[in-house]
């Protein structure tokens, strides 16, 4: 390998993807053109890394630091002989390094080779302007939040394929999916804190006049920040979203199997609780109801749905361990409290037929975005006194308004959505659909009540144009794979190409699904963009979700890509030569994210 530093057999110290852990690795190849080296973990994980995260074992002192302070790894070890044994073994061969990549830790079973690539350094970045160092931060957070939530959301989707101890279903100790993996457990830990201080930091710099996030916030009193008043506020408008899911109007539908054979049912009536919605807030402000106070106690707002989150997690938990071991999520019981707090045990949890799960998804978050939104603009008509929204705020909360109300035509299809079918629901969904959605999803309107930017109408129709062209992406794939997953036979698809896979299911290999694989992130992100522009170019902060949303979709594009290589086996490599484009925008932010944070 000429030009290269390492060469091919070369046995060297690569860095884990998303950690600072090294393990022993074998250079297989390295290709000049994208410099980058394939190497192969002890474990046969194999991975395409740059030079700067490999290492010549000579002279390198690897700590296990990690691994001994973790409380819930030493407790695991104690309990469990078959991790005591595991833990003597690899010791002993492993030297002063680790051998055993989280990988292997995870599933000794199986073993797995991630699609990831780790893009080659440019050292070149430019600490030097504040909106870079901001781009910077922003990636860092999310980065790190979406690793994780992405960490902890792959240990569960692949503990599905985990023995469970069938009395228990705990996982089996010195099993991998034990929650002492350490950069999860830290990461749970982290993330709880983390997450809805960086939420409310948004906020309070998103209401600055100079809303850099390098610009130190005025931070407001701490006792200001909880009002009863407030609280009880979220808590009645939590409970008039319930009362509104449980009318009997909208149709019935059956969701996917459960383990137990059962098919739960779930009425369909979120565009019947919008039109009462609009109308009860309509009557409220003809009634002489100010909606402009949310914009005033923004921040209370946040630390109140924080507050009500917690507290519904915290129930969540408590009836999780009653809960029958079929109505578990996959790996959903795994001793450790603060993993299943967060993670959630229950798939599907229900009050009599009341989905909380479901309900919180699609209802109480998302819906109070919107309302979040119409008070901004509100707001920005009082605070400048203008007759009507200014044009970015108009095209804000159109653009916002329009993407809950196809989410709400298509209700249907969120009860095959990932997140829906596989995840357990617990503090990071409860805190993602009540307190991230509605307060991170709206900065846009709430940044141009502070922060006007005037749109010359060449723009209006341009960044038009582009959320249509996003939603036509996002829509036309996602109505595809789903009217193809339900009647794979419906003549209306029969035009399209397939590959039938060992599973009975078959892949889709033509319409967009044949041009790129997960077109409906694209075209999430494309929508996400023109969401952003409206906002103009002073500030990094309006482009958050678009941030947020890239970093999530494309660890959530690596889990899937994983997830059915395992399942599909051989038909999904077939899938992966016909269509050989990943989400190119994916490639391109992935790679940004990683220069930026390997300098
Ligand atoms: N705004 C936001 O914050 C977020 C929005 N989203 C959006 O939610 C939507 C749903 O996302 P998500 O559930 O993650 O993922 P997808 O809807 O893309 O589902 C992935 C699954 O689709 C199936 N699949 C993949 N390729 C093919 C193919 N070629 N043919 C047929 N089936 C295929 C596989 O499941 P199987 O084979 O088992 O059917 C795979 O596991 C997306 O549009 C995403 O953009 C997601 C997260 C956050
Ligand atoms: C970092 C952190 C707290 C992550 C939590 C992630 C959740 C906020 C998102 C996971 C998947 C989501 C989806 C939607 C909203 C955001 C969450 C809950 C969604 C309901 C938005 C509307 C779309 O049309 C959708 C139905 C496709 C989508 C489904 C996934």
């Amino acid at each position: 390998m000429p030009g290269s530093r390492f060469q091919s057999g070369d046995m060297v110290m690569g860095r884990w993807p998303g950690s600072s852990l090294f393990y022993e690795v074998k250079v297989l190849s390295y290709d000049a053109k994208i410099q980058l080296y394939t190497v192969i973990y002890k474990d046969g994980t194999e991975l395409e890394l740059r030079e700067a995260d490999m290492k010549n074992p000579t002279g390198f002192k690897p700590s296990r630091r990690s691994r001994s302070r973790s409380p819930s790894r030493r407790r695991s070890r104690s309990r469990s002989p078959a991790r005591t044994t595991r833990r003597s073994s690899s010791r002993t061969t492993s030297g002063t390094f680790a051998t055993e990549t989280p990988a292997a830790r995870k599933e000794p079973k199986m073993k797995e080779v991630l699609e990831i690539r780790l893009s080659p350094v440019v050292r070149n970045t430019c600490h030097t302007h504040c909106w870079d160092l901001e781009w910077l931060f922003v990636f860092e957070c999310c980065s790190a939040a979406c690793v994780l939530y992405s960490e902890c959301t792959v240990k569960r989707m692949t503990s599905e394929m985990a023995l469970f101890d069938s009395r228990s279903n705990r996982l089996p100790y010195g099993s991998s999916h034990s929650v002492s993996f350490p950069p999860v457990f830290a990461g749970v830990s982290c993330m709880m804190l983390f997450l809805p201080v960086a939420v409310l930091g948004l906020m309070v710099v998103c209401s600055q006049e100079d809303a850099s996030l390098m610009s130190p916030p005025s931070l407001p009193a701490l006792d200001s920040l909880l009002d009863p008043h407030v609280f009880g506020m979220v808590v009645l408008w939590f409970l008039f979203q319930a009362l509104l899911y449980v009318l009997p109007v909208g149709k019935v539908v059956e969701g996917i199997p459960l383990k137990n054979g059962e098919w739960l049912k779930y009425r369909m009536n979120t565009l019947h609780a919008f039109v009462l919605t609009v109308a009860a807030l309509g009557a409220a402000v003809h009634q002489g109801v100010d909606l402009s106070y949310i914009h005033s106690h923004f921040l209370q707002l946040a630390v109140s749905s924080l507050l009500f989150s917690v507290l519904l997690s915290v129930y969540l938990y408590v009836r999780s361990r009653w809960a029958p071991q079929d109505q578990l999520a996959p790996g959903g019981n795994s001793g450790s409290v603060i993993y299943d707090f967060f993670m959630g045990s229950e798939l599907n949890p229900r009050i009599k037929g009341f989905d909380l799960k479901y309900f919180c998804e699609l209802r109480p978050g998302l819906m109070g975005w919107l309302v979040i939104n119409a008070a901004m603009a509100l707001s920005e008509m009082k605070l400048h006194n203008l007759d009507y929204p200014s044009p970015a705020m108009i095209l804000v909360n159109c653009f916002h308004l329009f993407y809950v109300l196809d989410a709400y035509w298509h209700e249907e299809a969120v009860l095959c959505y990932m997140d829906t079918t596989h995840a357990g629901f617990g503090f990071m969904l409860v805190f993602g659909d009540l307190m991230w959605v509605p307060f991170t999803f709206s900065l846009q309107s709430y940044y141009l009540v502070y922060h006007p930017n005037h749109l010359s109408l060449p723009w209006i129709v341009g960044i038009v144009t582009l959320n249509v062209i996003g939603f036509s992406i996002f829509r036309k794939a996602n109505s595809q794979k789903n009217a193809f997953r339900r009647n794979p036979s419906d003549p209306t698809l029969s035009h399209l190409k397939t590959i039938p896979t060992a599973t009975g299911k078959s892949l889709l290999v033509s319409g967009l699904w044949g041009l790129v694989r997960h077109p409906n992130y694209l075209g999430d992100l494309i929508m996400a963009l023109a969401w952003s522009l409206p906002c103009g170019f002073t500030h990094i902060l309006p482009y958050f979700y678009v941030i947020y949303l890239t970093t999530l979709l494309v660890h959530r594009e690596a889990r899937d890509e994983a997830q059915c290589r395992r399942k599909y086996g051989s038909a999904w490599d077939d899938y992966c030569r016909e269509v050989r484009y990943r989400n190119q925008i994916h490639s391109i932010l992935f790679k940004t994210i990683t220069i930026c944070k390997g300098t």
